[in-house]
């Protein structure tokens, strides 16, 4: 980003429609400095919907970006005709600096990374208890990338309906991830969120922007629907066919909550390449065993018999939870490698 703007935060920047026709600035003012701040919501062939403060504007991007991706979640600066009106089209012409971003790759082996989506406080891993089988692989390697993405986990465990959570929950007693349990109201049909449940989920998401990911049939697309009923409405994307709001792209979609916050619902995602995982700064998210790392050979990968965290964690340094730690972190780094792709 150009340091022209260093001296200015967002309360700074002046935030109003530009008139109808005005004309291109001369090349010496300085750039845009009247541009519309706004969050990235959806992406689709070329055209951004934005939000703006009160209004959805539709923009393109300006030639002056050059080849850099604008994703879900960026925050941009627009300028043109930003008033949202039907038939306009806005002008982005800068994107903020990124505070995180979620990343994947096509496979572990694939180099080429896309950020899917920028700026998200929380990935939430949608699984069910029940039809389908939780997959617990699939569920570590979204882990994996939560935190190689500076992103908080969340687990959402749907269907408690079917089956109680107590079992899957025993594997990431150690990880300190929070859970939410969630169902059906039983015999109301498989729609009708159970109402104290969602009160749950909603409460972990408010105020914050999170990702939801999950394996299809989990009961994700119930659980979007029922936190933002006008869903399909607001993404303004419904499928032809089923008519039931159902996103026809792949690409993420953000949606609003009521009450504040974000919804990023990932439809094309299934899975995380993890290929650029490295042990060696993985092993910092786990704050009790990283400081018992130094004695580990160089290039360690944790998961090896000269590696110096067994004596750590024998010698009583992380706690009596150690162990479990330890374990489950080389079960983390081995879901990084290995054909499941979930
Ligand atoms: N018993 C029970 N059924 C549920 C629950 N949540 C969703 N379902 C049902 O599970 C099925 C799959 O739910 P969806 O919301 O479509 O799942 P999805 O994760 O969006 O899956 P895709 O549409 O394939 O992406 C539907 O038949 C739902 O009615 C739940 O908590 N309990
Ligand atoms: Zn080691």
């Amino acid at each position: 980003m150009s340091g022209r703007y260093d001296h200015l935060d967002e309360s700074d920047v002046r935030v109003r429609p530009s008139r109808k026709g005005s004309r291109p600035r001369t090349k010496d003012r300085p750039a845009h400095e009247d541009a519309v701040l706004g969050v990235v919501t959806a992406v689709d062939r070329g055209r951004y919907t934005v939000r703006v403060s009160d209004r959805t504007v539709v923009a393109m991007r300006a030639r002056e970006l050059g080849r850099s991706r604008i994703v879900v979640g960026d925050r941009v600066g627009m300028v043109g005709d930003t008033s949202g009106r039907p038939d306009t089209l806005a002008r982005i012409v800068r994107v903020e600096e990124r505070r995180t971003v979620l990343r994947r790759s096509a496979d572990d082996s694939d180099t080429v990374e896309r950020v899917i989506v920028a700026n998200a406080d929380q990935l939430v891993v949608v699984t069910a208890l029940a039809d389908p089988e939780p997959r617990e692989r699939m569920v570590d390697r979204c882990l994996v990338a939560a935190y190689d993405a500076g992103l908080d986990p969340l687990l959402v465990l749907t269907k408690a309906d079917l089956a109680s959570p107590v079992a899957f929950l025993r594997h990431y007693a150690a990880l300190d991830v929070p859970s939410v349990v969630t169902g059906t109201v039983p015999g109301a049909g498989g729609d009708a969120v159970d109402p104290t449940a969602l009160e749950r989920v909603r409460a972990a998401l408010l105020g914050r922007t999170s990702v939801l990911v999950g394996h299809s049939g989990v009961g994700k697309s119930t659980l979007v629907n029922a936190l933002v009923p006008d869903a399909a409405r607001s993404t303004g994307v419904v499928n032809a066919v089923t008519g039931r709001g159902r996103h026809t792209s792949t690409s993420a979609v953000a949606l609003e909550l009521a009450g504040g916050g974000w919804v990023v619902d990932t439809p094309g995602v299934r899975s995380f390449g993890l290929g650029h995982v490295d042990p060696a700064s993985f092993v910092e998210h786990f704050d009790d065993l990283a400081a018992g790392t130094s004695g580990c050979p160089r290039g360690c990968s944790h998961d090896e018999p000269d590696c110096a965290l067994d004596a750590w964690v024998d010698e009583g340094h992380a706690g009596p939870a150690g162990a479990a730690r330890l374990e489950s972190l080389r079960r983390l780094l081995r879901s990084r490698t290995g054909e499941d792709h979930g």
